[in-house]
């Protein structure tokens, strides 16, 4: 569990994080989202104890990090994967961690074998690891310590859809089994498929907390994507019955309003056939640019 009170962190005048409240639950996967500069990064950078805050706290396990005895069996960590002396094996630079942690060297095979690095590549230079290694490496890492809490910043950043594919099903796995994972991702689809919780924070504060399920659903309305052999006629009668109606990028309608069972007997009543009839939520993506361009527009409203 990670838990943040009135977080604020001040850089000079900027202010970077102001006042966050949110509590990280395990069991689950939160994502983190937020516009660049957001304050995403020093969020996690307070909570691993890399930065101080000015003024309120945050917890990992209980306890703020500094004061955690075995941090890396409490907490693991991928913010930024680069972040490895390139001159080193995968092997070296994991057998380093174990031992300044007092981790069973067994532990450095286990991990390796767990994110799918084989021996042979784990004794070769860090340097020469393509991204997608690197980032298996620091995902390792992050697992060394067989922590309960894991927070990765941007953890599919660069990674080809297998790499992505894998990452996801490594978090939803790790939730599963009771652990708190905390990751931030620009990758909105990405995001969607990984997360069921998510804080949503802008301009260092807080502006979601919500389940994702809930966060679409009561930012968007429900909508039904229709596609019928008579568009023209079936788009009048629709918009006769008060519908709005959206040409989709795939071809077919995007309707807003009446609800698909009143759109099937609508169309039957008029002797109009329909090719698909599917009732759909926004994606998270659309809902998250709404909600974006709702502050920024409120922000700018607020400064006049
Ligand atoms: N060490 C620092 N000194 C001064 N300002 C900083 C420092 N670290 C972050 N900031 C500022 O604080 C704000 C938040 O930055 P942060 O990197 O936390 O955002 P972010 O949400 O992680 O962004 P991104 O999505 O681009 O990674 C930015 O305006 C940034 O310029």
């Amino acid at each position: 569990m990670i838990e943040a009170t009135g977080l604020t962190k001040r850089y000079g005048d900027k202010t970077a994080v102001d006042g966050l409240t949110f509590t990280v639950r395990p069991g689950r996967v939160t994502g983190f989202l937020g516009p660049n500069g957001a304050g995403k990064s020093t969020t996690m950078r307070l909570v691993l104890g890399l930065d101080t805050p000015t003024s309120g706290r945050v917890t990992v396990g209980g306890r703020p990090y500094p004061a955690l005895s075995a941090p890396l069996r409490t907490v693991g960590s991928l913010l930024d994967a680069k972040g490895v002396h390139g001159g080193r094996s995968a092997y070296d630079h994991l057998a380093g961690l174990a031992a300044g942690n007092r981790i069973p060297r067994r532990r450095v095979e286990e991990v390796l074998e767990s994110v799918g690095l084989p021996p042979d590549t784990a004794r070769k230079r860090v340097k020469g690891f393509s991204l997608g290694m690197g980032q298996r490496l620091g995902i390792a890492a992050a697992l060394l310590g067989d922590p309960e809490v894991l927070i990765l910043d941007e953890p599919v950043n660069g990674l080809d859809t297998e790499g992505i594919r894998w990452i996801r099903e490594l978090m939803r796995s790790l939730a599963a089994e009771g652990r708190t994972v905390f990751l931030s991702s620009h990758l909105m689809s990405e995001m969607e498929l990984t997360a069921d919780h998510l804080i949503v924070i802008g301009k260092g504060r807080l502006m979601a907390d919500t389940t994702m399920r809930a966060f679409i659903e009561s930012h968007s309305g429900a909508h039904t994507l229709v596609r019928s052999p008579q568009p023209e006629e079936l788009r009048a009668l629709l918009e006769a019955a008060g519908a709005r109606v959206h040409v989709t990028p795939r071809g077919g309608w995007r309707v807003e309003g009446p609800d698909a069972g009143t759109i099937g007997d609508l169309a039957r009543e008029h002797g109009l056939a329909l090719h698909e009839l599917t009732p759909a939520h926004a994606s998270l993506e659309e809902v998250y640019t709404a909600l974006a361009q709702d502050e920024a527009e409120y922000r700018t409203e607020a400064a006049r």
